[in-house]
């Protein structure tokens, strides 16, 4: 029997991540050993309680922020062996990012904003990725307007084609609907879900939101900076719960 060649490729992951914050007194171990893999082609949701170090996860995954000990990867990069140069160059390359707040240029057009990163990078980036990309997020008819005359899920949209541009190993989206009302946030998540498999890239998300995590094909769980447990195929009430039982009954 021949092997399958069905292997997914690990675009991010952290090993044994430790991340302290401060020192002496008041340091704060944020990441207490986390080992974990984002798939290629797969939509991954962060949750946990406030303080439970998911945005400390997220930053040092993305190369945003160094880690105290263990190590990250994005591809067979190992982002603690560069310098600030070459890690800048990194993110700018190989890691796509969506926040909360759209930060769109307001002067440019959708079709100018989705090229910004590759334009400021002088590079030409494939023109038949970013024409599909243009259809994913649904845009096409938006493609000369300005960010001011989109709604905040639109723009949001055109964020999310910014990120995949340059072709990344990995997309981070850091609470991406936030900003968004409930439907508006729907078509975003969904979006990230199919960004993510059509493109076959990964989608790394933090949330607080249990509604926003059941867009996602897995939801992996910290709590006091540790991987305490992992959902796939999540609902928003399995999420919900799971959430629940991080409550300390008083
Ligand atoms: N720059 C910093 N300096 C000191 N402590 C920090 C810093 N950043 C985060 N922390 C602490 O590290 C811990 C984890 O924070 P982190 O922001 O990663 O958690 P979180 O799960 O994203 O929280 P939230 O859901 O409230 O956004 C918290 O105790 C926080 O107070």
């Amino acid at each position: 029997m021949t092997a399958t060649a069905t292997t997914t490729r690990t675009a991010a992951r952290v090993a044994d991540a430790v991340k302290v914050h401060g020192a002496g007194d008041t340091a704060v171990r944020a990441l207490d050993g986390v080992t974990l893999g984002f798939p290629a082609g797969r939509f991954t949701a962060i949750m946990g309680p406030s303080g439970s170090g998911k945005s400390t996860l997220l930053h040092c995954a993305a190369g945003l922020d160094t880690l105290t000990s263990g190590s990250a990867h994005i591809g067979d990069t190992e982002l603690g062996a560069l310098d600030d140069r070459r890690l800048t160059l990194l993110r700018r390359d190989r890691i796509g990012f969506v926040f909360q707040a759209f930060n769109l240029v307001p002067t440019l057009t959708v079709a100018e904003n989705v090229r910004l990163p590759l334009d400021l990078a002088g590079r030409r980036g494939d023109p038949d990725w970013i024409d599909a990309l243009i259809d994913v997020v649904g845009l096409r008819d938006r493609l000369h307007h300005r960010p001011s005359e989109l709604s905040g899920g639109q723009q949001q949209r055109v964020a999310v084609a910014r990120a995949f541009a340059g072709r990344p190993d990995v997309v981070f989206a850091d609470e991406p609907t936030g900003n968004l009302d409930s439907r508006s946030g729907g078509e975003v998540l969904g979006l990230l879900g199919r960004a993510a498999r059509e493109t076959a890239r990964a989608v790394v998300m933090v949330t607080h939101d249990p509604v926003a995590a059941a867009h996602a094909d897995e939801v992996v769980f910290l709590a006091d900076g540790r991987l305490v447990d992992r959902m796939a195929a999540p609902t928003a009430d399995r999420v919900l719960d799971r959430m629940k039982a991080f409550e300390v009954p008083s």
